[in-house]
């Protein structure tokens, strides 16, 4: 199977990242809000450290690959499939007039030769000085073009493409290329769609569970697959229940579907817990790392196929979240790690730079990142084998190792 990932913990054999670009050359204060970062990242540092997270995998036996480099397989295919994929992505980068249209297709042919070169080049943005913008004379027949400035980012970047975790989430045997929340990172699931529709490796070899035209949002920050039957979803800021039901009768149409039980959890919507896995992640058979700022407004929901075709039985469930995790995974006790431990401030502190988002790559072995000091000593002293990431400048971006990561096969 070329996707296969039935579990949170079981030895990850295979994973998808995407080292940061320039794209975050191309993020200034003024643009921050709108493109999800919290502040500008080093990005010499940020390669570095994002390396060094690439080289933990690798030295644990994990086959590391780019985003980058499979869609550059994609656009070596053929010519058509290229230009497929370039004004699609001119398009949704809301360029409308046909004279710049064609200005960004020529210049991105520049790279013909070098698709991967092509594939970071549409990650990175474009300015209107790179296209050898000239200044308009002063009486012209565009108001547009008139008032632009060299300066004028014509092609947004996407800087939050090293969260390989959002996009697309891998779910058993399927895949779920998601709608995104938010117009910036709605534009990264093009090169999901294209590597499951044409890459050979995956074409026609994986079940589409959700598409990035349906109507509703939900990112794979918030999908976790508990085992091979309980899966959990978010409810978040960036996940609707709308998006759940619909994701959930897409996997039970399937007759054979393993997957017999959705759990929504139904989280607070903020920024600091966008998805649920900045706040839940687990780390072994029976350990989780939990952000004490959800136990209390916690609610739970249990989805299971209904009696019509296409309907749902769904139920509220009024129990603690160990409880919950107990019952529906078979374990008899659960533990719950907080992040920050009983430290409020730091709780608080830690989970803001993704203390409790852990990529776990074998039971009870996880990377995390270096400046969470007080969770990992924590984790340590649960015996948990805590494998730490440099993460001065990974971490302005919101996202920790579990985000920056999608497993592509798991054992
Ligand atoms: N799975 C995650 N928690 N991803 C974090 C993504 C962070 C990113 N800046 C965003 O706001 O979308």
């Amino acid at each position: 199977m070329v996707i296969n990932v039935k579990s949170e913990i079981r030895p990850l054999k295979k994973v998808l990242l995407h080292r940061p670009g320039k794209e975050l050359e191309n993020l200034t204060p003024d643009t921050l809000d709108r493109l999800l970062f919290d502040d500008i990242p080093f990005l010499e540092v940020a390669q570095a450290e994002h390396d060094a997270f690439a080289q933990i995998l690798r030295d644990n036996g994990v086959e590391v690959v780019y985003l980058e480099d499979l869609m550059a397989d994609v656009l070596n295919l053929s010519d058509e499939i290229r230009d497929q994929f370039l004004y699609q992505w001119i398009k949704e980068a809301g360029v409308s007039t046909r004279k710049q249209t064609e200005k960004i297709y020529q210049f991105m042919l520049r790279h013909n030769d070098n698709k991967k070169e092509m594939v970071l080049k549409s990650m990175e943005g474009i300015v209107l000085r790179e296209l050898g913008w000239k200044p308009a004379n002063a009486s012209t027949d565009s108001l547009v073009d008139l008032m632009n400035t060299p300066d004028k980012l014509i092609i947004d970047p996407m800087p939050n493409l090293y969260f390989t975790r959002d996009p697309f989430a891998c779910i058993g045997n399927g895949v779920s290329v998601n709608r995104m929340y938010s117009q910036t990172r709605n534009r990264e699931t093009i090169y999901g769609e294209y590597i499951f529709k044409y890459h050979p490796d995956y074409k026609d070899k994986v079940d589409m569970l959700y598409n990035r035209y349906e109507q509703y949002h939900v990112e794979g920050g918030d999908i976790l697959n508990l085992n091979d039957k309980v899966l959990a979803v978010g409810v978040s800021q960036r996940t609707e229940p709308a998006a759940v039901e619909v994701l959930a009768k897409n996997i039970f149409s399937n007759k054979n579907a393993v997957i017999d039980t959705i759990l929504a959890f139904d989280i607070p919507v903020s920024r600091a817990f966008m998805h649920l896995d900045t706040v839940f992640t687990q780390i072994d058979v029976d350990k989780f790392t939990v952000h004490p700022g959800i136990l209390g407004p916690l609610v739970v929901y249990e989805i299971k196929r209904g009696e019509g075709s296409d309907e749902l039985a769904v139920k509220k469930i009024e129990e603690k979240l160990e409880t919950i995790l107990e019952k529906y995974l078979g374990i008899d006790k659960i533990t719950l790690i907080k992040c920050g431990g009983e430290d409020l401030i730091a709780a608080q502190r830690e989970q803001w730079n993704d203390g409790s988002n852990t990529l776990c790559i074998a039971p009870g072995k996880i990377v995390t990142y270096q400046r969470n000091t007080v969770t990992n000593k924590l984790l340590r002293e649960y015996n948990v084998n805590v494998l730490e990431v440099p993460s001065a400048e990974l971490s302005r971006g919101r996202g920790g190792p579990r985000c920056m990561s999608m497993p592509l096969v798991r054992e």
